[in-house]
């Protein structure tokens, strides 16, 4: 199969400029719209897919994102590999901003976000015992070393609900007794979903505050994020141009499971399953269930 890389860009990251052969496509899915149109194109010779996870113009907040159109947007265009850039608060002294860690674990703290292409009709249950694809990070860790950034190989990503941001004691929490790394918005259900849709997932959280637990740094204001955020969303641009060099060839299957993850989650008896749902899970589990 050929590799074909998406890249959800987060804050700050709207747009992917170089791609040879670069066009805007509309994408229509059966769980509604995606957050924007997908921005297809060639990195050397390497076929890439670009999603703006909150939409040009930032027009969409963590809990209406719809992650579910967007996974299937990408899955419907051939993707193979998603990578999710992302900004992030840190819980670490040592993940200052400007640094990248590439996230191997969630604590999910997300509500009332459709998390599931599964349902009533087909029943389905996944593993997350390990949520992210241990070959792409790994590949995208060492283009970003390349690429000038610090890097933090594994850390635990705490996916809030906001849009506000934490208290302090949410935040002691999260970082003194619960022992994350950092905190952000976005990734959960993302990654459980790009997990039902067999696609490999390598979060990049890229830190630009201290969220407000730090002493010695004011409580995080979208203000202070936007003046670290050109800087990273550069850094990452720096990145994904130095991973065709790092990827090589796709090994097929991918050791660390991702592309099989469905083969031993279905449940529902063949005979029980809901037309409707069968029609609607077609682009992401068509492999299992035709
Ligand atoms: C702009 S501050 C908070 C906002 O930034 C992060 O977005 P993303 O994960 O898409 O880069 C965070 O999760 C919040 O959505
Ligand atoms: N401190 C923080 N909390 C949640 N999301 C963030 N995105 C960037 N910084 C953040």
């Amino acid at each position: 199969m050929e590799q074909v890389i998406g890249v959800i860009g987060g804050s700050g990251v709207y747009d992917l400029s170089g791609l040879e052969g670069a066009e805007w496509l509309t994408v229509e899915t059966p769980w509604g719209e995606p957050s924007d149109q997908l921005l297809t194109g060639r990195l050397d010779g390497l076929r890439l897919v670009f999603l703006p996870r909150h939409g040009r113009g930032h027009v969409h907040s963590p809990a209406t994102v719809n992650y579910r159109a967007n996974i299937d947007a990408l899955k419907r265009l051939g993707v193979t590999d998603v990578i999710a850039v992302s900004a992030c608060g840190s819980f670490r002294e040592d993940m200052a901003p400007g640094d990248f860690v590439f996230v191997d674990q969630f604590i999910d703290r997300t509500t009332g976000r459709a998390s599931s292409f599964f349902g009533t009709g087909c029943v389905a249950h996944v593993s997350l015992a390990h949520p992210t694809c241990a070959r792409l990070s790994a590949a995208c860790a060492t283009a970003a070393e390349a690429a000038g950034v610090r890097v933090h190989r594994g850390g635990t990503y705490l996916a809030m609900e906001g849009p506000q941001f934490s208290t302090l004691a949410e935040s002691r929490l999260y970082r003194e007794v619960w022992g994350c790394d950092v905190i952000g918005m976005t990734n959960m259900p993302e990654a459980k979903l790009a997990r039902e849709a067999e696609l490999c997932y390598a979060p990049v959280a890229m830190v630009t505050d201290y969220d407000c637990w730090h002493p010695g740094h004011a409580a995080v204001q979208v203000t202070d994020i936007l003046r670290v955020l050109g800087a990273n969303a550069d850094a990452a641009r720096r990145m994904l141009r130095g991973l065709p060099a790092r990827l090589g060839q796709r090994p097929d299957p991918c050791p660390e499971g991702c592309d099989r993850a469905l083969e031993t989650a279905l449940i529902t008896a063949p005979d029980r399953r809901d037309a409707g749902l069968l029609a609607r899970l077609d682009a992401v589990a068509g492999r299992v269930l035709r």
